[in-house]
């Protein structure tokens, strides 16, 4: 053929590609903001770096679970902020050192000793003259408390007091000393509260010593912080304290005046002014709650009781305000409170203006994330937002707001106030660590959650579901996972490509949770079903016979641990899969350098497999004396060292528990043991009443049966073979009973001869 007829070859070039089509783009992140009462994308101000403030404690008192509620949860969503979305996430805390609750407790604590401490032993005449001045005096306390819950507790206090009074008077009368004395200790530690308002109202003025305020705030700073580690809440990045920030307070507060939003009162106080900043069309006051501003004035009162201090509600500094919703930016101090030198003379600052400063301090005029407690929304959180503003002149400050739910107990906010609360350490007595954050990490951050034996419980339950399947994966994984060897690798059939699928598909819905609004409670009950069917998919393979497989059941187990290890639940040092024990945790909930599983394994893998063989040749020869001591071995030995040997299809399997939990439970084996073997003497015992029964029955001769026992006084007359004929009364049996009778004598008369 002539070349040159042959075709021109055509260049082949590469194929079009389609980008996926209808491919799901993914979720974006959103936080519920409490500025729009919804949730909203998370939009940073400036790329991956966030700034993030959340409101300290006020250092007066020992931490509680509901401090515990906002500070875990808030440590829960930065550490998802940071360790799953990737975020660079700046965190930062004050401590409110300076501050009305903590002056009055400080005071308290102080007149209250010397109290004890001059009248070591006061004569019971002045006991009683003191308490019923201070009860006097509480009880207008009590009667102008707006809080019903204050209320309350109030009246219980005073209900407390007056018991212990008659308990002393009674004493007195009888004139018994030894009681007299006993009744009086009673009384006075009844009336500690009461005493201390009252010490408090006559001498508080006189306390000027700064290191009583300093030292208790430092006592509960100290306590504040141990207990946040104790909870393995990460240290934040800052730490401010309102002590050392006064003069950055008072350059900010000037600042607010030379732009007109506060002015300074005839007492040296400076207030906020609210109308001024309202009345600007650039600003606008309490934009987290609108309905607050211009309340009915009982309403505004409390809310001002509370936010403004105790210390700082005279009427006198009501007076000097413009407008019953301004606030205080600076206080001037009175007698018997810490101060500090000021251009208005001296005084401390208020209680919002602190965060505004230290935060602006550190983070400049703009915050990402702003966080507290949901009770702080208003007007502590509102006042702080108008506060900022009026410095910049500029409405936008914090862009998310984020508020923690309640914790609640008996349906009321459990708080330092009403007293009904826990303490972090207390709890920390009960449960660990791990299970307090598993609680939370059950209720969504922005729920309110009551603290309570039951809610603890599902705690409790969930640990325990998750820790059995990581121990049972791990004991797998020890026997039959070979990544190095080419028998590691199985092929994946129906029941594998099934679990993989599932797997996939909560890996996504987990995601999503996480995307909205770090929904933790979702994400807990993806954990459930994912462990049920990684249980159900171990059964099913068990009762083919076959071992499951162990990179589905490892990738599964990892996924796990890795996002409680982003939760905070398990420290991040933990090479291994599962939970790490309780044991191996120190003081700050971070595991220790030594794996105790990668050593002990080993050898108790070895030991479990030689107690099995030596049990099964006891059996065979039936040398008891041998299977009592694998029994102890099991249940005393290795349970007191925190290991647990489980008998699965004719396999052991060893698990590695906190050795607390397994003396729990063979403490409720021995319990269930002891009811069991109790059962059985009283079933025993039972029987062999019966038997005795029975046996004297039988030695009855028949013509007797009828004149002893049960029958003895109802019958008159009987025939020769003694069955009765006639009843008590003399009336005559009917045929048909004495049919019925000849009946049991003829089985009498069987048993006798017998
Ligand atoms: N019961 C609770 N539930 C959730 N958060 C709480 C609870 N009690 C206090 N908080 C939060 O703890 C943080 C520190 O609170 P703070 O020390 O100001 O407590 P407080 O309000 O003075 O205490 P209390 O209410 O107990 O008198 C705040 O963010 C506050 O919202
Ligand atoms: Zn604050």
């Amino acid at each position: 053929m002539d070349p040159n007829l042959r075709p021109v070859a055509v260049k082949r070039v590469q194929k079009h590609w389609d980008q996926p089509k209808n491919a799901t783009p993914p979720p974006q992140l959103t936080v519920y903001n409490s500025l729009t009462r919804q949730k909203e994308v998370f939009v940073p101000n400036e790329g991956k770096r966030v700034r993030w403030y959340i409101c300290g404690p006020t250092v007066y008192d020992s931490s509680h679970m509901g401090h515990a509620r906002s500070y875990l949860s808030l440590d829960i969503l930065r550490r998802v902020f940071r360790d799953y979305f990737g975020y660079d996430v700046e965190f930062i805390m004050n401590i409110t050192d300076v501050d009305d609750k903590i002056i009055k407790r400080a005071r308290q604590s102080h007149l209250l000793k010397s109290y004890f401490n001059e009248s070591q032993a006061p004569p019971v005449m002045k006991v009683c003259e003191d308490v019923v001045a201070a009860l006097e005096h509480f009880k207008t306390k009590f009667e102008t408390e707006m809080d019903p819950d204050k209320k309350k507790m109030f009246e219980v206090m005073i209900k407390k007091v007056q018991q212990q009074s008659s308990a002393l008077e009674e004493a007195m009368k009888a004139q018994d000393s030894i009681a007299t004395e006993e009744a009086k200790g009673r009384l006075l530690n009844e009336s500690r509260d009461v005493l201390s308002e009252w010490l408090d109202h006559n001498h508080g003025k006189d306390v000027r010593d700064h290191s009583v305020f300093d030292d208790l705030a430092k006592t509960y700073e100290k306590e504040f912080l141990a207990d946040m580690a104790r909870l393995n809440v990460l240290p934040v990045d800052v730490l401010t304290r309102v002590s050392e920030y006064v003069p950055e307070v008072i350059t900010y507060v000037k600042k607010i005046i030379s732009n007109g939003y506060a002015y300074a009162a005839e007492d040296g106080s400076v207030y906020f002014d609210t109308k001024a900043f309202e009345q600007n069309p650039k600003h606008f006051y309490a934009k987290l709650v609108p309905e607050a501003y211009g309340e009915d004035s009982e309403q505004l009162l409390k809310n001002m009781k509370e936010s403004e201090g105790e210390l700082s509600m005279s009427d006198d500094r009501l007076k000097s305000k413009r407008s019953p919703n301004d606030f205080a930016l600076w206080k001037s101090s009175k007698d018997g409170e810490p101060f500090w030198p000021s251009e208005w003379g001296n005084g401390r600052p208020g209680w919002h203006i602190e965060c505004s400063v230290m935060s602006s301090a550190i983070c400049g005029s703009k915050l990402d994330i702003h966080a507290g407690g949901f009770d702080l929304k208003f007007p502590h959180h509102d006042n702080e937002i108008a506060q900022v503003e009026a410095h910049y002149d500029d409405p936008h400050w914090v862009n998310y707001f984020l508020h923690c739910g309640t914790l609640r107990i008996q349906g009321m906010k459990m708080s330092k106030s009403l007293k009904n609360f826990i303490t972090i350490r207390k709890a920390l007595e009960d449960y660990t660590p791990r299970q307090l954050r598993l609680l939370f990490l059950m209720h969504n951050w922005a729920d309110v959650l009551d603290y309570s034996s039951s809610t603890m419980e599902r705690a409790l339950q969930f640990e325990k579901i998750t820790n059995e399947f990581f121990l049972l994966v791990k004991d797998f994984l020890r026997r039959h996972y070979k990544p190095d060897r080419s028998e590691g690798y199985q092929k994946f059939q129906g029941k594998e490509l099934k679990l993989m699928e599932e797997f996939g598909k909560l890996k996504s819905e987990v995601h999503e949770a996480l995307c909205d609004s770090v929904d933790t409670r979702s994400v807990i009950e993806k954990f459930r079903e994912l462990i049920s069917l990684g249980n159900a998919y171990i059964v099913e393979k068990e009762k083919e016979g076959h071992v499951p497989n162990c990179l589905l059941l490892r990738n599964i187990a990892a996924y796990i641990t890795n996002l409680l290890k982003i939760f905070g639940a398990i420290p991040q040092s933990n090479q291994e899969i599962g939970f790490v024990s309780e044991d191996e945790c120190n003081g700050e909930g971070a595991s220790t350098s030594f794996n105790k599983e990668a050593v002990v394994m080993p050898y108790l893998d070895a030991l479990a497999q030689f107690r099995e063989k030596v049990r099964l040749i006891a059996k065979e020869h039936k040398v008891n004396g041998i299977l009592e001591e694998c029994d102890t071995l099991r249940d005393k030995t290795l349970t007191e060292l925190g290991v647990r040997l489980e008998d699965r299809n004719g396999q052991t399997v060893v698990k590695l528990v906190d050795r607390a939990t397994l003396l729990r439970e063979q403490e409720q084996k021995d319990t269930e043991k002891k009811r069991k073997d109790k059962e059985k003497a009283d079933k025993e015992q039972k029987a062999r009443e019966k038997a005795d029964k029975e046996a004297a029955a039988k030695k009855i001769k028949p013509e007797e049966l009828f004149k002893q026992g049960e029958h003895v006084g109802k019958y008159s007359k009987f025939d020769e073979r003694g069955v009765p004929t006639h009843l008590a009364d003399g009336t005559e049996i009917t045929k048909s009973q004495i049919k019925k009778l000849e009946k049991v004598y003829e089985a009498q008369k069987k048993k006798y001869q017998q």
